[in-house]
């Protein structure tokens, strides 16, 4: 080609090339302009999506704030003027002076475990001075006087500090609390000097503090365009056109154009939103922990100053929860340690210091309000054995619970009164002396609001007596499929049971199977006791079981746990325990929903007889028995350790020939212990099913169900 001939071609090309040149910019600042303004309409959004999240943080931070200063409302006396706050102590105006001081001098310190949650806080003079949850240690808090505008608050109050190790801190949320940050090392916050952090809000070593937002990773501002430009005049021309010195990263586009602080908007909002989340969880698990006040509404559950109480509006999955969760609260107020334990709303038991935690069951309130006494879990002595007639009863006003003037609640005197039964003044003794111990006696308190009945046999024990054993299987079957839906209703989401052989075969069978629609499908049976026979011997409990009511219920195979009688006794009674472990793991006693026990005339249960070695087994689960008193003589059992840890024991008893064997074990009497009376829950409550019969010799209070009514 011509030299001529090619410059033409060159100038035609370069023509053409800076025509595309001048469209393709012209379509690029295009495509930028109007990219930059979707970015600032974005950023624009952000940020006030930004300020409403502020302004939502900083209601709900008020909102844990109030619940936190609100804490649990108390079950304090009025006239002490101080009131017992779940996470610690309040004054009121009222409040004494000499209270007052007291409160200042003496952190109460409270523990609550509610949910499986251990929160523990300390107050001073009314004040929260520090927090921690679970195994975390104790995070001092000072709440600074807010000086930044509300909005700009981030957070104002103790909240459960997240702690980063350094090497996360970039990637990971908000540090929350400014102020709760307060000296850290490398295992989480320490709390050694807690009193010169609150002058003034420590380094917090290890993590930055965020005096000014972190800054966005640098922007790469050479500007490189790749890719594919599709002309909008020429769709069918696609070109490759590079711009050098001008490239535009590939990735979505961060506007170089836009003001530093926009572009960090958009990570600031990210991260509220991840503290909104949290601090809103945190509330809702405050709430349905158990803090009051810190919780939502919705979630319907208020804490008490000892424990969790229903209300009407509480959704029935938050009721379950109460209800198969019992709280355990740990106050140290004074001093001294409250521990009371709630089951669904209601307060199950109270202990004071170390004594065992004592059953408590409400009666309806019978006495007019004016002359009840407050509501205080009472201190009640358990008695031993060898002490009983000489201690009384620390009740009401002479625990210092109706506090004298200015005291608040005084615990002098408690001393004394072991010495001697206390004067009763208001408080109705029962019209027949309780008898000595391991007797469930009732005395009846005055209390506010309602009639506190405490039964002092360490468990909380309920007798139940029907006019026959034809009232009593009806009832027993809905207290098993009461406590079966409970159980699978829970986390756990199944139902454990141990059943018992002798008359409770047969009425059992008979009640559950006529139970309509009982959906047994995932309940785990097993056996408090097995005789070591074939399963087709007729002393067999799982034989006689399988007939007459495993082969009528949708139970899984794998939902029934049975021996394996081909084994020598002591083989068997290892074998049972392997399969007890296997189902219910990570526990070292199996703890069953429900233990359904018997009780002989001779006051043995399971397969555990008066006088047998067996009754002081504290490390198997299992045992072997070769000499049973009641044939046949090789059995396995559970023992005392296993029947004691069950959420809830009910023993079923008829007949006139209990009579006075269950006299003895509820009322005690001459001589040791028997085995049905060693039946006493730690955690779990204790029914006795009784007829009319076999309640016939009893003289302590009982609790008659009307027909069809539940347990
Ligand atoms: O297999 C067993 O023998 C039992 O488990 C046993 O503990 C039974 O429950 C009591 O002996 C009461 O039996 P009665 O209810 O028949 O009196």
């Amino acid at each position: 080609m011509s030299t001529c001939a090619t410059l033409h071609l060159q100038t035609q090309v370069a023509s053409i090339v800076e025509v595309l040149a001048k469209a393709a910019i012209t379509e690029i600042s295009q495509v930028i302009n109007e990219g930059t303004a979707l970015l600032r309409l974005e950023i624009a959004r952000g940020k006030s999506e930004n300020d409403a999240l502020k302004t939502k943080l900083v209601r709900i931070e008020s909102e844990l704030q109030a619940a936190w200063a609100g804490g649990k409302r108390g079950a304090g006396t009025r006239e002490s003027g101080v009131e017992v706050c779940s996470v610690g102590v309040r004054l009121s105006d009222e409040t004494p002076r000499a209270e007052r001081s007291r409160c200042e001098e003496e952190p109460s310190l409270t523990m609550d475990r509610v949910f499986g949650k251990e929160w523990v806080s300390r107050w001073r003079g009314g004040e929260l001075t520090a927090v921690k949850e679970e195994d975390s240690s104790l995070q001092p808090v000072c709440k600074e006087e807010a000086t930044e505008p509300a909005e700009d608050r981030l957070n104002l109050f103790p909240v459960k500090a997240e702690w980063f190790a350094v090497d996360s801190y970039p990637q990971r949320g908000l540090t929350i609390g400014k102020q709760s940050g307060l000296g850290c090392d490398a295992e989480g916050p320490s709390t050694e000097g807690l009193e010169e952090q609150r002058s003034s809000p420590p380094a917090m070593e290890g993590i930055e503090e965020r005096q000014t937002p972190p800054t966005p990773p640098e922007v790469t501002h050479r500007y490189f365009l790749r890719g594919v430009v599709r002309s909008a005049a020429a769709d069918w021309l696609q070109w490759r056109v590079f711009f050098h010195g001008c490239e535009l990263s590939t990735s979505p586009p961060t506007d170089p154009f836009l003001p530093k602080h926009m572009i960090y908007g958009k990570s600031e909002n990210d991260a509220l939103k991840t503290k909104l989340v949290r601090i809103e969880s945190e509330l809702q698990a405050a709430w349905a922990g158990g803090k009051r006040g810190a919780g939502t509404r919705e979630s319907g559950v208020e804490v008490c100053s000892v424990g969790v109480r229903l209300r009407d509006e509480t959704p029935r999955a938050e009721r379950s929860r109460c209800e198969e969760e019992p709280s355990l609260t740990i106050d140290r107020v004074f001093g001294k340690e409250w521990v009371s334990r709630w089951r669904g709303g209601e307060l199950t038991a109270v202990k004071e210091e170390d004594s065992p935690l004592q059953p408590v069951c409400k009666e309806e309130a019978t006495e007019p309000a004016e002359d009840r006494l407050n509501l205080f879990p009472v201190k009640v002595e358990s008695f031993a054995e060898d002490s009983y007639p000489q201690r009384g009863l620390t009740i009401g006003k002479q625990s210092g619970l109706g506090s004298d003037a200015g005291e608040g609640p005084s615990t002098e005197g408690l001393e004394e009164q072991r010495s001697s039964p206390p004067a009763m003044e208001g408080i109705e003794e029962r019209q027949t002396p309780p008898t000595p111990p391991e007797q469930a006696y009732a005395v009846k308190l005055k209390t506010r609001p309602s009639t506190l009945l405490l039964q002092t046999d360490m468990s909380g024990r309920r007798v139940l007596v029907f006019p026959s054993a034809a009232e009593l299987g009806p009832a027993l079957a809905r207290l098993v499929a009461a406590r079966a839906d409970r159980a699978c209703r829970s986390d756990r989401g199944r139902f454990s049971v141990g059943v018992s052989g002798g008359s409770l075969v047969a009425m059992l069978s008979k009640e559950l199977t006529a139970l309509p629609d009982l959906d047994c499908s995932r309940w785990l049976v097993g056996f408090c006791d097995e005789r070591v026979v074939p399963f087709g011997d007729p002393e067999s409990t799982y034989g006689l079981y399988k007939d007459q009511l495993l082969s009528k219920i949708n139970i899984p195979e794998s939902g029934v746990l049975t021996i394996d009688p081909t084994l020598p006794v002591q083989e068997c009674a290892e074998d049972y325990a392997c399969k007890l472990r296997e189902n219910f793991p990570g526990e070292e006693i199996p703890v069953f929903d429900l233990l359904l026990l018997g009780m002989g005339p001779d006051g043995h249960t399971c397969s555990l007889f008066p006088d047998h070695p067996l009754l002081e087994e504290t490390q198997k689960t299992v045992a072997p028995i070769s000499d049973s008193p009641k044939p046949p003589p090789q059995r396995v059992t559970l023992t005392l350790p296993v029947v004691n840890a069950a959420r809830c024991v009910a023993f079923v008893s008829t007949g006139g020939s209990k009579a006075t064997v269950l006299k003895r074990v509820l009322e005690g009497g001459e001589g040791p212990v028997l085995p049905a009376a060693r039946v006493v829950p730690s955690q779990g409550e204790l029914l006795w099913l009784l007829d009319e019969p076999a309640a016939a010799s009893l003289s302590l209070k009982v609790e008659k169900l009307a027909p069809g009514a539940h347990i």
